[in-house]
């Protein structure tokens, strides 16, 4: 396991940031104050468990920056920090492959630091295709790409870069150049954008200096942004990074919008918007349970409103287990709704069944209490209009449930066995 950071540093002041930075995003730090101590601690290491390393370009056995030549000798992704906030140390630094460059200035440098720290990480899953690009700008994009951990492919095909994308559902930035052999660059942008929005999918087209035009003309093909050639290194990965952060935040901020907050499953709104469409083609055939904790004021009332989280979370966890080909929902309070696809009347019956005899089996354990708790369920199995009147059947179902007595199932499989039969003698 990647979880390891070479720290070569002989400041105790930065070298405490460093190792506290390193600690905070969940790796262990290796510490080393010289070169010579370094080697010792890597020959005696598994160079594999290593994410990175952060190193002083001036330590007191290598004042030139050779520790850096030493890691990335050693095959890991080297980070530099430095007092030297001058250029021609930044262009020494820069012309070795190193990941990136960080001047010890401010707090917000070793924030960024941080921040690097945990892209690296998560870097490993993410692909970027470098496409249409001229062989040696293919070359050099790849193994700046592969410093930072990203998955790279390359393509020199408009075809191959359709295929890539779609096989390779991490793939998250697409460099496109000019150079496609079958297709026009501004064409792959445009048809690229047909399947994957703009905060699915980052594209990021190169144009020369000299054709600075060009920019234009892609980003209203639909590229996210642009790269003149010649880039320096720095400006290209922060692109990079730049894009690929948008894309998770608006991720991160759908994932909230559409799931419940405490139990993490999908909430009634998405449920709704996912569902409608398909619940109401003919053809589809499906089964809808709602649910309902019993009682579960007085779970709340005798163990406190944290315990009763607790069980709702606990709950969650069942419902995903056991309904892994479903699709779940929290409509609210202690009351879920489970969508079965493709299902006979009766196998709905008998899991939703199975599942109120497993809960109320199974006490959830809180702490040293075990709460007993059961669950009563309406089950509809024949389809209504659409999925809000299948909904509400469902509900009255589960209001019999409740009402003869708790801890069962209602369902309206009489009705859907009378209608099987209907249908089998006009057959
Ligand atoms: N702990 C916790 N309690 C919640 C949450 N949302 C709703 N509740 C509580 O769930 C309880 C629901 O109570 P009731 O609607 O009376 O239903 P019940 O006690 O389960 O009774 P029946 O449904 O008739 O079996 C209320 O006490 C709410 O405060 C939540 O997110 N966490």
């Amino acid at each position: 396991m990647q979880n390891k950071v070479l720290i070569i540093e002989d400041s105790r002041t930065a070298l405490n940031i460093v190792v506290r930075l390193v600690e905070q995003a969940g790796l262990v730090a290796v510490v080393s104050r010289t070169l010579t101590e370094a080697r010792h601690v890597f020959i005696h290491s598994t160079p594999e468990d290593f994410l990175c390393a952060i190193v002083d370009y001036n330590l007191p056995d290598s004042p030139n920056g050779e520790a850096i030549d030493f890691c990335i000798q050693s095959i890991l992704p080297t980070i530099v920090v430095t007092g030297r906030l001058d250029s021609e140390t930044r262009e020494d630094v820069l012309r070795r492959e190193v990941v990136d460059y960080i001047p010890k200035e401010n707090a917000q440098t070793y924030d960024y630091l941080a921040r690097l720290l945990k892209r690296l990480e998560h870097n490993k899953q993410i692909g970027v295709v470098v496409a249409g690009q001229d062989r040696s700008t293919a070359i050099k994009m790849s193994s700046l790409l592969r410093r930072h951990n990203f998955i790279t492919h390359e393509a020199s095909k408009a075809e191959d870069t359709y295929k890539l994308v779609r096989d390779n559902p991490e793939i998250r930035v697409v460099i496109t150049g000019r150079h496609f052999s079958d297709e026009k660059s501004t064409s792959v942008i445009s048809n690229l954008r047909v399947d994957y929005p703009k905060e699915r999918l980052a594209i990021i087209s190169v144009s020369e200096q000299e054709a600075q035009l060009n920019s234009a003309r892609f980003i209203k093909s639909g590229a996210n942004d642009f790269l003149l050639t010649p880039f320096c290194h720095e400006e290209f990965l922060c692109r990079i990074t730049q894009n690929i952060e948008l894309i998770e935040h608006v991720e991160a901020l759908t994932s909230m919008a559409n799931s419940d907050f405490l139990t993490g499953l999908f909430n009634r709104r998405y449920f709704l918007n996912k569902l409608s469409a398909m619940a109401a083609r003919r053809s589809e055939r499906y089964s809808l349970a709602v649910l309902d904790l019993d009682n579960f004021k007085q779970v709340n009332d005798s163990y406190g409103h944290d315990a009763g989280d607790i069980v709702l979370v606990h709950t969650a966890a069942v419902l995903r287990q056991h309904f892994a080909d479903a699709v779940i929902a929290r409509f609210g309070g202690e009351e879920f709704c489970i969508f079965m696809p493709d299902i006979s009347a009766e196998q709905a019956l008998s899991r939703i069944e199975a599942l109120r005899a497993l809960v109320c089996q199974q006490p959830v354990k809180v702490g040293d209490e075990k709460i007993s708790v059961s669950i009563s369920a309406g089950l509809l199995t024949t389809k209504a209009s659409s999925l809000v009147n299948s909904i509400s059947r469902a509900d009255k179902l589960l209001y019999q449930a409740k009402h003869a007595g708790r801890n069962r199932v209602v369902s309206d499989i009489a009705f859907s066995r009378a209608l099987d039969r209907a249908i089998q003698k006009t057959a």
